[in-house]
């Protein structure tokens, strides 16, 4: 007998915390055809989106485009997804630090490519597509940061609220500038800052297309940090120092506490409970575990 919806919603979610089951939020039943989708996609070129792994397990996602404030090209839109793949394939990744080249985060959509795609069908293929990546980015078993120099503006501001923290530097701004483009978010900004500063400041940042600078951000909980430096190549520095705090120990460690967080914001209690015992039980006599054990860490 067929499950119902809901039980079904509930072990699918489950399935995509436990296992990185890289399934799309859309798929056929929605009318998408993700060959298709990139292949539109494909036709804007320009651009492109880089990543560095690196031996510490923080992986570095550049979003590079400076001659259009990194704005997202059709092109650079299919690559972040290709990045976001090769992320759930390292296992040795703990935590991910996205920015922008130039000094600047992300002004949103390439609008040369956006006006070409202006019809209804290729807006929402680009929308499901961009939501299918950055709720696949969300659930990554890594921390993420998102490094806001600069402007993170329309898209760009979405995909800030795709990452667990931002941090910000001095004279940044993140705006949901899409209202002024006769817009609202459509990658999943609305849905992710709702859960982020709550229902009634979402309402102001979306409605007001507000400006909001590092310390708006603060109060907001929008922003983890001001870091001190402006300067790009500092601002860095400072940001995996900051992230440092929170993956430094043993990576299956690190990737679980994500896992357990992930299940935690995004399961109801119960079926959230049944998850954490799960991940829990991947830990638990586990090597880092046994190790803690023998050396009886005095916790300063
Ligand atoms: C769901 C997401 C949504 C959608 O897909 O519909 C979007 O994200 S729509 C795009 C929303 N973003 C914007 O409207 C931002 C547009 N850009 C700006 O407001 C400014 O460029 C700003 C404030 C980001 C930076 O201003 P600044 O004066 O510092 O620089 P310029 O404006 O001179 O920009 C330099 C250069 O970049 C080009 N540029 C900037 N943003 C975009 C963009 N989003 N698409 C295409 N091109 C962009 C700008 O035209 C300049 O090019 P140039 O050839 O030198 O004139």
């Amino acid at each position: 007998m067929a499950l119902p919806l809901w039980k079904n919603l509930l072990q699918t979610t489950k399935k995509r915390i436990l296992q990185q089951r890289w399934l799309s939020l859309y798929n056929g039943a929605h009318g998408y055809e993700e060959e298709l989708v990139k292949k539109k996609l494909q036709q804007f070129s320009g651009g492109s989106v880089n990543l560095s792994k690196e031996d510490n397990g923080i992986g570095i996602l550049t979003l590079n485009n400076p001659k259009l404030m990194n704005a997202f090209t059709g092109t650079m839109i299919v690559e972040l997804q290709e990045r976001v793949t090769e992320l759930e394939n390292w296992k040795d990744g703990k935590g991910l630090i996205i920015h922008g080249a130039g000094n600047t985060f992300c002004s949103g959509s390439d609008l040369n490519a956006v006006k070409e795609m202006s019809n209804s069908q290729d807006g929402m293929n680009m929308c499901m597509f961009m939501q299918n990546t950055l709720t696949r980015l969300m659930r990554l078993p890594l921390i993420s940061v998102a490094l806001v120099q600069g402007k993170a503006f329309g898209g760009g501001a979405e995909l800030t609220t795709a990452c667990d923290f931002r941090l910000m530097t001095p004279g940044s701004e993140i705006r949901f500038v899409h209202k002024h483009m006769g817009l609202v978010p459509g990658w999943g900004g609305a849905a992710r800052l709702v859960r982020i500063v709550g229902s009634g400041a979402a309402l102001q940042l979306l409605g007001g297309a507000a400006r909001v600078d590092p310390e708006r951000a603060l109060r907001l909980g929008l922003s983890e940090e001001t870091l001190p430096s402006s300067d790009e190549t500092t601002a860095l520095g400072e940001a995996r120092a900051w992230l440092n705090q929170y993956t430094e120990g043993p990576t299956t460690v690190i990737r679980a506490v994500k896992k357990v967080v992930t299940a935690g914001r995004e399961l109801p209690l119960e079926a959230a409970l049944r998850t954490e015992k799960d991940i829990f039980g991947t830990v638990w006599g586990g090597p880092a575990n046994l190790q803690a054990l023998d050396r009886r860490p005095k916790q300063k």
